[in-house]
């Protein structure tokens, strides 16, 4: 079972403003249930940045990807399918995780 999941920094943003509600993983990333609570980290650094809940794990085919899907990743259909090509190149079973951020980091008090 997955106990942290990281994402690569230039999702940040997206993630903690709520533009980016799904991500699209690899079997070996798709042993979660919805309700858990995950550690989001980033890629690059391991750099903890928020919590997310998962809400739901669907299997979905790269060939099947749409619009709905890039529209949840905050992408173009175009773009989504050429990130995952080049994170996941060849690999047609995907998994969907669509989740909600639960907590970020603090914001310092003045
Ligand atoms: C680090 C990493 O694999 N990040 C991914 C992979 C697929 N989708 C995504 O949003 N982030």
């Amino acid at each position: 079972m997955l106990t942290k999941i990281t994402f690569f920094e230039r999702f940040e943003q997206d993630i903690l403003s709520g533009a980016k509600t799904i991500t699209l993983r690899d079997e070996a990333e798709s042993h979660v249930f919805a309700g858990q609570i995950l550690p989001v980290s980033t890629f690059e650094a391991d750099r903890w940045f928020c919590d997310i809940k998962v809400i739901e794990v669907v299997p979905v085919l790269f060939s099947a990807l749409t619009e709905q899907h890039a529209a949840q990743e905050n992408m173009t259909l175009p773009e989504l399918r050429r990130v995952i090509h080049e994170i996941y190149p060849g690999l047609e079973q995907l998994f969907q995780i669509r989740f909600c951020v639960v907590n970020t980091r603090a914001h310092p008090v003045d």
